[in-house]
């Protein structure tokens, strides 16, 4: 298990850029026991801060410096000797592919041993989420168990027992994806098992340390799982022979749910469901709801997240049990199937209902972050919409659409019909990561420093300065300003020519973070400008732009015309292509890993208003002309 409150410890700590890893006390152990920032003499990595630390190792952020991917370093505090249940852990999750189990990948060669290299789970631990929480919700408990109790089957299925399911050891990914990891303890079936592995309040009553009766171990894996849920529901983990009945302890608790929570700790082991028979259960008990992480992780992270954030963003305290819903009933006992449909969840974030479905599953490494290819927001409630144009002020900060502290993130973490969008440029954050912006509170980043080879910003932006006549600029408070041309391009009669400048213009917004240019891309209060102007405002309010990011319309066709109320409308098919890019803060250094540059194929709405061309929605490539169809106003 880790250590409490670990993951806060490296918060607000000095970056030193010269050394590539957090200050410390001479490169002594900074935290308890023997966790020392290991050292990496290939140049192609970095190290950065420490994740966390278990009973036999700690784990490092590392990050693979030719393209940016992160990865967590597992060291074992007794280099050598634990290289031997470094090499079976990787031998036994090899094997195996599942969503909710946490990557491994490879070794990685230092000079304290080999360490092994691992998924990042930028989401922080089921142990830390609880102790800041204190409880989670009847939904999230179900995501996680349900997650868990999938990633066991699978486990199982391959003739495996994990051993230590306990809440240090689910994880999460920025989206709120749990991932089941530590497969150190994991044994094959009638292996023996070593005393002393599990973690008190998570083992099985009467589990013999040989543990070599067939089953045993996989009953004694459903047992954690009820134990888990238990942890999550009360905040607290169960202690041995002291479990009040379910029923009383939480009274508010859905009979479906407590039901399967009972079974699953039964002190018969023969009596316990297997893995997938809880999984299904669960699933069908009680809907799931997406995690809501953003208390419990480090705040480099926050940015990156995808998840709700109902908790802090609504002011209520963290940790408040979130009220029973209404009860879903279900008719069919427990531990019959049913494949009914479930009610889904429409917060952003993972869970089972949508799995990989809606964010696609886990990648072998990290990709950079995506590039601010055109966005059509999902269709929200227009009050959500409302930019406040004209106004000079900043957009409304709506939780659910922008909460997070940088833009790409509010790009994709808001706008859910993007995805549906672009699904080869929105990948799940875990795949995606959009690495740490810099914290206003004076908090690193993840991976702190830029080092000798960091990219140099093309075209660094001037300071903004405040401009004081009437047009669109001074309205935001800066002053970029197209040229006389191109705005003769964007009146002209063509939708074909203007798409190209709107497009050119776009990027010019995200490479300069200046929201000014957006006043001659989009078309007033379209939903196209909510996304564009809440992101570039985000860029601009942390002082950063994507520089060098162009983007240019290799093709476009125009579909065909048609009225939005009064205005003329056209839809026009275009292939984008966009350039690498570097997410720069003001001091010149990059604040993220460098985007991709890429291709997209996507149908652009226009309407002609009064002072040109403007970019109304923007839709799947697939989408077409809609007859009738008309621009959201
Ligand atoms: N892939 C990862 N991404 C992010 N954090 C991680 C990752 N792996 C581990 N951690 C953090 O490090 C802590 C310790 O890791 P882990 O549980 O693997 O160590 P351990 O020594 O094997 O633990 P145990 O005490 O269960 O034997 C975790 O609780 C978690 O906070």
């Amino acid at each position: 298990m880790e250590t409490a409150g670990q993951e806060s410890q490296d918060a607000g700590r000095p970056v030193n850029p010269s050394s590539g890893v957090l200050p410390d006390a001479g490169g002594a152990a900074e935290f308890p026991g023997e966790a020392r920032r290991p050292s990496v003499n290939d140049a192609g990595w970095r190290i950065g801060r420490c994740l966390g630390q278990g009973g036999s190792a700690a784990v490092w952020l590392a990050e693979r410096t030719v393209d940016g991917a992160r990865f967590a370093l597992k060291m074992p505090y007794g280099a050598t000797a634990d290289e031997f249940e470094l090499r079976r852990e990787l031998a036994i999750r090899s094997r195996l592919r599942h969503e909710n189990l946490l990557e491994v990948h490879g070794f990685l060669a230092t000079a304290d041993g080999p360490g092994l290299l691992l998924e990042y789970a930028p989401g922080a631990s089921l142990a830390r989420l609880v102790a800041v929480r204190k409880t989670l919700s009847e939904g999230e408990t179900v995501t996680v168990l349900v997650a868990v109790a999938r990633a066991l089957a699978c486990l199982h299925a391959e003739g495996s027992a994990h051993g230590d399911v306990s809440p240090g050891n689910v994880l999460f990914t920025a989206n709120g994806k749990p991932l089941l990891a530590d497969f150190g303890t994991s044994r094959m079936l009638g292996e023996g098992r070593e005393a002393g592995v599990g973690t008190p309040g998570f083992e099985a009553p009467g589990m013999k340390p040989d543990g070599r009766a067939a089953g045993a171990a996989l009953d004694a894996d459903v047992y954690a799982l009820g134990a888990l849920g238990w942890f999550m529901l009360t905040g607290r983990a169960l202690v041995p022979g002291l479990r009040p009945p379910l029923r009383v302890a939480l009274p508010g608790l859905p009979a479906e749910l407590r039901i399967l929570l009972d079974a699953a700790l039964d002190e018969d082991p023969a009596q316990r469901p297997a893995a997938a028979k809880f999984a299904a259960e669960v699933f069908r008990a009680w809907p799931a709801e997406p995690i809501d992480l953003l208390a419990a992780v480090h705040p480099s992270v926050r940015p990156e997240l995808r998840t709700r954030r109902s908790v802090l963003a609504q002011g209520k305290e963290p940790g408040r049990r979130l009220r029973l819903r209404k009860r879903r009933r279900s008719r069919t006992p427990p531990w019959e199937e049913t494949g009914r449909p479930q009610r889904r969840s429409r917060l952003p974030g993972w869970n089972p209902v949508r799995g990989s479905g809606a964010y696609g599953s886990a990648a072998p490494a990290p990709r950079a972050p995506a590039p601010p290819a055109p966005r059509a927001p999902a269709p929200p409630a227009r009050a959500e919409l409302e930019p406040k144009r004209r106004s000079g002020r900043r957009p409304a900060r709506n939780p659910v659409w922008l909460g997070a502290a940088s833009v790409l993130v509010a790009l994709t973490a808001g706008l859910g019909g993007v995805a549906v969008l672009a699904p080869e440029v929105l990948r799940p954050s875990d795949e995606a990561p959009i690495p740490a912006s810099r914290e206003a509170s004076g908090g690193t980043n993840a991976l702190e420093e830029s080092g000798p080879g960091a990219l140099e910003a093309p075209n660094p932006a001037g300071d903004p300065s405040p401009a004081g006549d009437p047009s669109p600029a001074a309205e935001t408070g800066r002053s970029g300003s197209p040229a006389e041309a191109e705005l003769a391009v964007l009146a002209g009669e063509d939708p074909v020519a203007a798409v190209r400048m709107l497009s050119a213009l776009r990027a010019r917004a995200y490479a300069e973070g200046d929201p000014a240019f957006l006043s001659w891309v989009n078309q007033p209060d379209s939903a196209a400008a909510a996304a564009d102007l809440a992101g570039v405002e985000l860029l601009h309010s942390q002082g950063e732009r994507l520089a060098g990011l162009e983007v240019e319309v290799v093709q476009a066709k125009r579909l065909g015309g048609f009225l939005i109320g009064a205005d003329p409308g056209e839809q026009v098919a275009v292939t984008t292509e966009n350039s690498a890019y570097v997410q720069m803060g003001a001091d010149g250094v990059p604040t993220a890993a460098p985007g991709t540059a890429g291709r997209q194929e996507l149908v652009l709405e226009l309407v002609r208003t009064d002072e040109g061309w403007r970019i109304a929605r923007v839709l799947p490539a697939a989408a077409g002309l809609e007859p009738g169809g008309g621009a959201q106003r």
